[in-house]
């Protein structure tokens, strides 16, 4: 379906793809104009939305329809966003292409392509996708994963370690992926809890069906019941007319990925236990009970013993839960993963963005000297908000934000690694052990203020006497 303002977009975009071609194109796709509004959407993206209302967008703002598309954003920032996986308003997830259009430097409009797994064995649809995304980004290769239909991208190989502990933890995961167990995985935030949960979809006899997350921290509590167990037609007020599939329903026969599971209200605990004692659900306003078969991996950064002491999670469903465990350490604990992990997001932005850039040693040994408090996830922003400001091919440490500077040095007072106080000297006092870590301090601070003795004096604090001082005292002048 083409609609006639669509011409001018698609003359300038598709030069070379008859207009009555996007029907038959097994590529699901549609296009929005400068505004937003749907000027393009073919049968391949109605079939795989699976809403036949949906038709009725064109002419409209696609955002009417769809409160999930990020179109409109691509259509603020002009920035292609290749190969993401997106959970739209169905609750389906694929892996999706986001195409801004230009006529000259302006967006004019946006394209939205959905990466399907037919698209491996159709190769004119595949070029055709290819071609959209070179039009904007000539030197783009494919090495999109086409899975999206089972919701799950990610599998043990994208798990990137040198660390033994994470080594062995990859392992025994692959070995739970043979079960059909509960996986409970504990760890802090951005450790790759749910890269694991994925992993062990891939590797299991799910790994066809669907994948199907819910974050139960992040949906209000009034709505957690109807996304978990969906509901009937006009079974509340502000119910959608045709009633709604829970998760449960949609990850029939697949997996059910309860993230932040610690947040659960303990109302919705008691409910999610009885589903997961009886394998059945019933909608919200609904009388019909629906045996489903779904695997249950879970996730949470919160203590779960800490939880069930002070009676805000249920023990009981906690043994449910907690049948095979996962407990992902921290980045600080394994500081070896940490110049391959910034190696890799370096070379995943070049794949993206044909943007080179080589974080230097001296970056990468500052950067492991810092705690990670949000972990890989944090790791993979800094790396990419470095290199998105640096003009140079190689990183030197002044790209390296302020706040993980500052850190960096406050972490030297806590921590006994960056510390070498028994380096050969006896020790005979405290007063000796902390003039050492002092003096420790100051050179590792210079070091990072390229010797600039008034600079290192204002990060710590203290005047330039007194760092000149305690730097005597060292030498023994
Ligand atoms: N070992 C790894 N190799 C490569 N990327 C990783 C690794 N571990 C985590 N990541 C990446 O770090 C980010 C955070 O991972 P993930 O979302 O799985 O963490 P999480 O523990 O589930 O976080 P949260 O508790 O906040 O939900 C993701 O972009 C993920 O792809």
């Amino acid at each position: 379906m083409v609609n006639e303002r669509a011409e001018k977009h698609l003359e300038k975009l598709f030069k070379h793809i008859p207009k009555s071609l996007f029907d038959e194109l097994p590529l699901p796709i549609n296009i929005v104009d400068e505004n937003g509004i749907v000027v393009v959407m073919n049968q391949a993206f109605l079939n795989f939305y699976g809403a036949p209302d949906f038709k009725n967008a064109l002419g409209r703002p696609l955002s009417e329809f769809d409160h999930t598309t990020r179109l409109p954003i691509v259509l603020k920032t002009g920035i292609p966003e290749v190969g993401i996986p997106h959970e739209f308003a169905t609750g389906k997830m694929a892996i999706v292409d986001r195409i801004p259009i230009f006529d000259g430097d302006q967006v004019i409009g946006a394209a939205g392509m959905v990466v399907i797994e037919e698209l491996k064995n159709h190769d004119h649809a595949k070029r055709i996708r290819e071609s959209i995304i070179k039009s904007i980004r000539p030197d783009w290769e494919d090495n999109t994963d086409m899975q999206p239909t089972t919701g799950a991208k990610y599998h043990f190989d994208h798990i990137m370690t040198q660390s033994q502990l994470i080594k062995h933890f990859k392992d025994r995961a692959r070995s739970f992926a043979a079960t059909d167990l509960p996986v409970l995985i504990t760890g802090e935030s951005g450790v790759g809890k749910e890269l694991f949960a994925q992993s062990i979809h891939h590797h299991s006899d799910r790994c066809h069906k669907p994948f199907v997350s819910i974050n139960c921290a992040a949906i209000p509590e009034t709505l957690l019941e109807s996304e978990l167990f969906g509901y009937e037609a006009g079974a509340f007020t502000g119910a959608s007319r045709k009633g709604k599939l829970g998760k449960f329903e949609l990850a029939d026969q697949g997996t059910l990925f309860l993230d932040e599971i610690g947040d659960l209200p303990l109302s919705m605990q008691s409910k999610l236990l009885r589903v997961l004692q009886e394998n059945q659900v019933e909608r919200i306003g609904g009388s019909e009970v629906k045996s489903i078969n779904v695997r249950i991996i879970s996730a949470t950064n919160r203590n779960l013993h800490e939880k069930i002491k002070t009676q805000e999670f249920r023990s009981d469903l906690y043994y449910r839960l907690n049948v095979l465990n996962l407990n992902i350490p921290a980045l600080r604990e394994r500081t070896e993963d940490i110049e391959l992990l910034i190696e890799h997001f370096s070379s995943l932005f070049y794949q993206k963005t044909g943007i080179y850039r080589k974080f230097s040693d001296e970056v990468i040994r500052l950067l492991s000297r810092y705690p990670w408090p949000g972990n890989i996830r944090e790791l993979e922003n800094i790396v990419y908000r470095i290199i998105v400001i640096a003009e140079n091919e190689i990183i030197g440490k002044e790209l390296i934000p302020e706040e993980i500077l500052q850190d960096i040095l406050g972490g030297f007072a806590v921590s006994n690694d960056t510390v070498e106080i028994t380096s050969g000297q006896p020790v005979n006092s405290l007063a000796e052990i902390i003039k050492r870590i002092e003096i420790k301090i100051i050179e590792d601070t210079l070091e990072i203020c390229d010797n600039n003795k008034s600079k290192a004096a204002e990060l710590l604090g203290i005047d330039r006497m007194t760092l000149y001082r305690k730097l005597r005292c060292k030498t023994g002048d």
